[in-house]
């Protein structure tokens, strides 16, 4: 669907001092660095990396927004960009017809929802313009699946953050395109929305089955979405794979360390009781709040960031959920945290804690991580 390929894009750099000649060089940054991507047909395919690794520079080249120095950008076989030591093509931003949610909300203030959503369409060429009532539908369609349905009438401005996000998500599907770029379109939101508009993105785009491109820095949200991941360090894919490929089998030490600095217990699905789902680990049962629902027996992978786990001396408690046993194997200080690895079973895991926990190592310890505090992400997606 999405073709990338040998894509190169640099900036202007740093002026470098006078050189003995006079002249001054400017050293160039290749934020984008020969890059090849072959996005499939209905994927959400993930560019993750570092800042300042070239994901937003990528996303931006294929919504033309950015001009590369060589390499080919095409979508479902149409060229896009072509460009190289000969003539360069580059198709201005508005005749790709991609769908775009960025950052900021970027939606129209003055104007109320439903029309922030039909001027997508109201704006379109004469002779792929739908009529009227066919822009009422449409808009009235988008805004139902993302259940916005009912807030038509009010001006945007008037909505919560994430009712903007699902806003800008509406208005970026109405034309439908052929592929929608997202770049990091939940880090303006609190923890808890990111984690309920991450369930609502994937669930809407299964639904719609709409291929999409997903610029993110966060680990957890990538391996949690995604079809496919590309780890990006430098301008350069480090790796490509589906999220059990990249956390299982990292290919180099870079994506091993971008990706380990979390926690992943491995489990199946044991049931759901009271809004939690129960996942059997080789540690034991471990609930954790989930709103998607895999099946019983289903192969699941739960996520943990280190500062989610907590670590005490004393003995598990009978009354709460989540506790693990483990031994320290090393602590370390790092200015406002100490962090610790402890070996739980045949597996380390990581927890960053406050400086007032400090347990050495071979301590005893008991492990408790918050249901809430658990990402579960379904393996073989
Ligand atoms: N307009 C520009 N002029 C000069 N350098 C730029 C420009 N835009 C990006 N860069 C540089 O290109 C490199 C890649 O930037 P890019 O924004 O693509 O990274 P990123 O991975 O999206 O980072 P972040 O997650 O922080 O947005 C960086 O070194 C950045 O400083």
């Amino acid at each position: 669907m999405l073709e990338i390929t040998n894509l190169v894009k640099t900036f202007a750099g740093d002026r470098q001092p006078r050189r003995e000649n006079g002249d001054r060089a400017a050293s160039r940054v290749r934020a984008v660095d020969d890059i090849s991507i072959d996005v499939r047909d209905g994927e959400l395919f993930t560019l993750l990396g570092p800042s300042g690794c070239g994901k937003t520079t990528t996303l931006r080249s294929v919504a033309g927004l950015e001009r590369p120095d060589s390499g080919e950008i095409s979508v479902a076989g149409r060229v896009l960009f072509s460009g190289g030591s000969s003539r360069t093509f580059h198709l201005p931003p508005n005749q790709r017809g991609l769908g775009m949610v960025f950052q900021s909300y970027a939606i129209w203030p003055h104007m109320k929802v439903f029309d922030n959503v039909a001027f997508p369409l109201q704006v379109m060429s004469r002779g792929s313009r739908p009529g009227k009532k066919a822009i009422a539908e449409k808009v009235m369609s988008v805004l139902e699946t993302m259940e916005l349905a009912h807030l038509a009438g009010r001006q945007a401005t008037k909505l919560s953050g994430g009712q903007q996000q699902r806003l800008a998500l509406a208005r970026a599907l109405v034309t439908e395109p052929p592929l929608l770029l997202l770049d990091e379109p939940l880090s303006n939101l609190d923890a808890k929305l990111r984690e309920s508009l991450r369930f609502e993105l994937k669930r809407m785009q299964r639904e719609l089955g709409i291929t999409s491109v997903y610029v993110t820095h966060d680990q957890i949200e990538a391996l949690a979405l995604s079809s496919r991941i590309a780890v990006m360090r430098d301008g350069k894919i480090m790796q490509t794979g589906t999220p059990r490929d990249i956390y299982e089998r990292p290919d180099n030490r870079f994506v091993a360390e971008f990706i380990g600095t979390s926690n992943f217990l491995s489990g199946t699905v044991a049931g759901h009781e009271n809004g939690l789902l129960a996942v059997d680990t080789e540690h034991g049962q471990l609930l954790v709040r989930a709103e998607v629902r895999p099946g019983t027996g289903e192969a699941v992978v739960l996520a943990a960031r280190p500062e989610a786990v907590a670590l005490t001396d004393q003995a598990p408690t009978h009354d709460t959920p989540n506790q693990l046993t483990g031994s320290v194997v090393t602590r370390s200080f790092v200015g406002d945290a100490v962090d610790h690895i402890v070996r739980v079973g045949g597996q380390e895991v990581r927890a960053r804690c406050e400086p007032s926990v400090s347990l050495a190592p071979s301590t005893t310890v008991t492990l408790r991580i918050d249901p809430a505090n658990l990402t579960l992400i379904p393996v073989g997606d």
